[in-house]
């Protein structure tokens, strides 16, 4: 059968993502340079392809023919984004064009990976159809090419998740493991206590992303967790389950501590089409934060 195609294989998400999907699909998994995988599976092989060569990402297509692309690669750190505009549109928004114009030759199914940064964040709990607006450069980024994407004359889904958390892998942080980190070596830490987010677990967003793939449902999708929190309140909660000092934890807003890209206040998800569509589930906040550091590693 023809393969499923990942990019951003070694990232946080493509990494869980091609572990999930070879279990029951052909998964070439692709990424910058060499494959840092952890792991071997039989239906996973591995190809390096660098999204912003156009040249390379035709000849892989064409010679793979895969039945569906999952598209995870980006610059996916907003204040990196801001403050280098023009690769983050090399990466984000020509990375994009690039695969759909390959994939467009062997009629993919293309899923794209798209996040709540495409929001205000003023008004928060967003549906799939409310008007985006993004408030840092890196959500331009993710409109502008999920606007390719809807232009895509064969089978589309947009998958936009939220903070996305779990067991760490090939060394990528995400706050729960960095708040661990800091707390151990005892660093002190300002977490923004400003911005509400309905976290999620790294396993969830996989599962919802292999129903798409497998059933080839199409059109804009929001995965995230269900329960709603802000950094500062996820971090506590991971000191106190670690047995960790939480008065090295200073909360702060966006006024006390600058970043060079501004997030959106309020977002979060209203995850009730995926739940009775896709038959999406989530793990909430508390059994994700046990299942993040439960193997002791992290
Ligand atoms: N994590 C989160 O909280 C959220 C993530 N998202 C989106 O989900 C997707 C996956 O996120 P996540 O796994 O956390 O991100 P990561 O940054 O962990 O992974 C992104 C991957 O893309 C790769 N990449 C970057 N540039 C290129 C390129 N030119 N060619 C090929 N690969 C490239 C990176 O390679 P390298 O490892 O070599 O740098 C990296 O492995 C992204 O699109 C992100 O925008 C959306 C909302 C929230
Ligand atoms: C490193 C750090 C993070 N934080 C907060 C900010 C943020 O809300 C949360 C996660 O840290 P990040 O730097 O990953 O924050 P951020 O870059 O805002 O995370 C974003 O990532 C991209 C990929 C997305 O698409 C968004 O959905 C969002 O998850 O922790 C602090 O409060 N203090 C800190 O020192």
């Amino acid at each position: 059968m023809q393969p499923v195609l990942i990019t951003g294989a070694n990232g946080f998400v493509g990494n869980y993502l091609s572990e999930y999907l070879a279990a029951t699909s052909t998964v070439l998994a692709t990424g910058k340079g060499d494959c840092r995988f952890s792991f071997s599976v039989p239906a996973l092989t591995y190809a390096p392809l660098d999204i912003t060569d156009r040249e390379a990402v035709a000849t892989l297509i064409d010679a793979f023919k895969p039945r569906c692309i999952v598209h995870c690669a980006a610059l996916s750190k907003p204040d990196q984004c801001e403050t280098d505009r023009p690769f983050a549109d090399t990466v984000n928004v020509s990375g994009t064009r690039n695969l759909l114009e390959a994939a467009a030759r062997h009629g993919a199914h293309f899923v794209f990976l798209s996040t709540d940064f495409v929001f205000d964040g003023e008004s928060g709990f967003y549906r799939e159809e409310d008007a985006v607006a993004p408030v840092n450069y890196y959500g331009e980024t993710k409109v502008r090419a999920e606007a390719l994407v809807r232009e895509y004359p064969f089978s589309w889904a947009i998958v936009r998740t939220v903070l996305v958390y779990g067991a760490p892998r090939l060394n990528r942080d995400n706050l729960l493991t960095m708040v661990a980190k800091a707390l151990r070596e005892g660093k002190p830490l300002h977490i923004f206590n400003d911005q509400v987010r309905t976290p999620t677990y790294v396993e969830d967003l996989v599962r919802g992303i292999v129903k798409i793939v497998e059933t080839g449902a199409t059109g804009t999708w929001h995965l995230s967790g269900a329960d709603v929190r802000t950094p500062y309140e996820m971090a506590v909660e991971t000191a106190r389950h670690l047995g960790l000092d939480e008065r090295l934890i200073t909360p702060v807003d966006e006024h006390s501590f600058a970043q060079p890209a501004r997030r959106p206040p309020k977002t979060g998800f209203d995850i009730s089409k995926a739940k009775s569509e896709l038959n999406y589930t989530t793990t909430s906040f508390v059994d994700g934060l046990r299942r993040t550091f439960a193997d002791g590693t992290s």
